[in-house]
């Protein structure tokens, strides 16, 4: 064996290797009933569906006109989650696309002080919609929507997981962590402690433009 192969292993069949243990598995993780099982690709062409309420009588129903973009699943304590659930499930949607078109009276705002208005049912407490109003807001136009609440499926699949070490502020235990991250890893949804990179960049850029740092 030469001496590089000698250093660095090389030399075949006279390095007796341990085998590797496989990789750990952290399906018994729970994220969201949504995601936990995994979840198909979007539909082509899917355009909309009807969001309601948990409510068994006269529920809130919210159309929305369009397919969604960057679904993800969040940790934050703002986000509205299923009883259970660790995560929330979010998506993105023009706010002209999203009409309420039953049960609006039922509506409230969660916290009028936050950037997202959070419009919930107030018997049930799920979350129709979430709406910026400041203009200058980067996300301005978008509204935040749960497509779980659709019986509707072609709906775009999460992509990533923003707000990951919220979950802790909330009372999970914080030695849990790597199970959580793993097997958001797992089910391909790279674990972020804010947003994704390219959203971040976003917002950067945005507020960027409007400091004159960058020509708008
Ligand atoms: N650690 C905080 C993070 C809250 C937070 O910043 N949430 C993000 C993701 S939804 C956000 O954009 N919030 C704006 C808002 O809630 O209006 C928490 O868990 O409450
Ligand atoms: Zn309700
Ligand atoms: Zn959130």
């Amino acid at each position: 064996m030469g001496l590089l192969a000698s250093i660095f292993g090389g030399g075949g069949a006279t390095t007796t290797e341990a085998p590797r243990p496989p990789a750990p598995s952290y399906s018994g993780v729970k994220i969201h009933p949504s995601v936990d099982n995994g979840f198909p690709p979007a539909t082509a062409g899917f355009s909309g569906g009807t969001l309601t309420c948990k409510c068994a009588t006269n529920p809130v129903k919210v159309k929305i006109g369009a397919q969604t973009a960057h679904n993800h699943v969040c940790g934050c304590s703002k986000c509205w989650k299923p009883a259970g659930a660790i995560f929330a499930q979010i998506a993105v949607v023009g706010k002209d696309q999203v009409q309420v078109t039953e049960n609006a009276d039922k509506l409230m705002i969660v916290d009028e002080s936050a950037t997202i208005q959070r419009h919930a049912c107030k018997e049930c407490g799920v979350h129709m919609y979430g709406r910026i109003e400041n203009t200058g807001h980067p996300f301005y136009g978008l509204d935040f929507v749960h497509t779980e609440l659709s019986s509707e499926s072609g709906w775009s699949p999460p992509e990533f997981a923003a707000f990951v070490s919220s979950i802790i502020e909330q009372g999970f235990d914080p030695s849990k962590m790597d199970g959580i991250r793993g097997r958001l890893r797992e089910l391909g949804l790279e674990p972020y402690d804010c947003l994704s990179p390219p959203l971040m960049d976003a917002i950067a850029t945005h507020i960027a433009k409007q400091s004159g740092k960058l020509p708008a």
